[in-house]
């Protein structure tokens, strides 16, 4: 693929693409911003001080909202009609809700194919937290499906999760690393059947099964990959 000619179907799903030098400003402001998402959960601060970061926050947000927003569509029939550029790839991936590295609210989630495995990890902190010291059940969720749609990396199609049904086999705990793999089970015309699974220190925490279905074309598996 050329610099200039970035193409939503032959992208890897949710991975960075190469910062440029305005992304490398974005990244940095994310993590910073992570940090601070991270550390205000229950912090042990006077008051005079919550006050003086409030003051600072609301300063800073007036100041982000005086400034447009770059419209998504056109970037998006650019990268579907394969005539993307490096910074339509960033505008979009970068902001991605789980594994956008200048998306402040991602953890970030990382994922990466494994010869037909997709595999993924994340560490979560306490503004994740549904039962106490675990990840919420709905962020599991979320994770999930963007663990699982990466399967479509391995074929021809693309398209929109339909059904995800998830059994919590145990608690998956804040602050300590969480491995993912996902599967296709099996692919029928427009459906892609995929298992997906978490596991924390060797114990499987999560097991997932998923439909999903492609916009157009039926899901095929592309050269290298499926069944030989
Ligand atoms: C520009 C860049 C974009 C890039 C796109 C990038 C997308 C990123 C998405 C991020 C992840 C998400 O949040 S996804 C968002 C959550 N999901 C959604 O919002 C989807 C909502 N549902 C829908 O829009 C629709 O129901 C669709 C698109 C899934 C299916 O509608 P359709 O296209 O009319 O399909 P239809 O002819 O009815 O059915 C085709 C086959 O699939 C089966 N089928 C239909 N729905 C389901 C279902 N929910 N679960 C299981 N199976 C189903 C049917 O039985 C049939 O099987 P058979 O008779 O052939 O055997």
């Amino acid at each position: 693929m050329s610099e200039s000619e970035y193409d939503l179907q032959q992208l890897p799903q949710s991975e960075p693409v190469a910062a440029n030098p305005e992304y490398r400003e974005r990244r940095r402001l994310a993590a910073a911003l992570r940090r601070i998402i991270d550390r205000l959960v229950r912090v042990e601060a006077p008051q005079q001080k919550l006050t003086q970061w409030a003051d600072q926050a609301e300063q800073w947000a007036d100041d982000v909202a005086s400034h447009p927003r770059r419209q998504q569509q056109p970037l998006l029939m650019r990268l579907w009609t394969g005539k993307g550029s490096q910074q339509d790839a960033l505008d979009m991936g970068d902001h991605d809700i789980m594994t956008g590295l200048s998306a402040a609210m991602a953890p970030p989630l990382e994922l990466w194919l494994d010869g037909d495995v997709v595999r993924g990890r994340a560490t979560l902190g306490p503004a994740w937290q549904g039962p106490p010291g675990r990840v919420h059940g709905g962020v599991v969720a979320l994770m999930l499906d963007i663990l699982m749609a990466k399967c479509q990396d391995l074929v021809h199609g693309l398209g929109m999760t339909g059904t995800l049904n998830i059994r919590y086999q145990a608690g998956t705990p804040l602050r300590k690393e969480v491995l993912m793999e996902a599967r296709i089970q099996r692919i029928e015309g427009r459906k892609m059947f995929v298992e997906g699974r978490f596991f924390v220190d060797g114990e499987q925490t999560v097991l997932a099964e998923g439909i999903w279905i492609s916009m157009q074309e039926p899901y095929r598996w592309r050269d290298g990959h499926g069944p030989q």
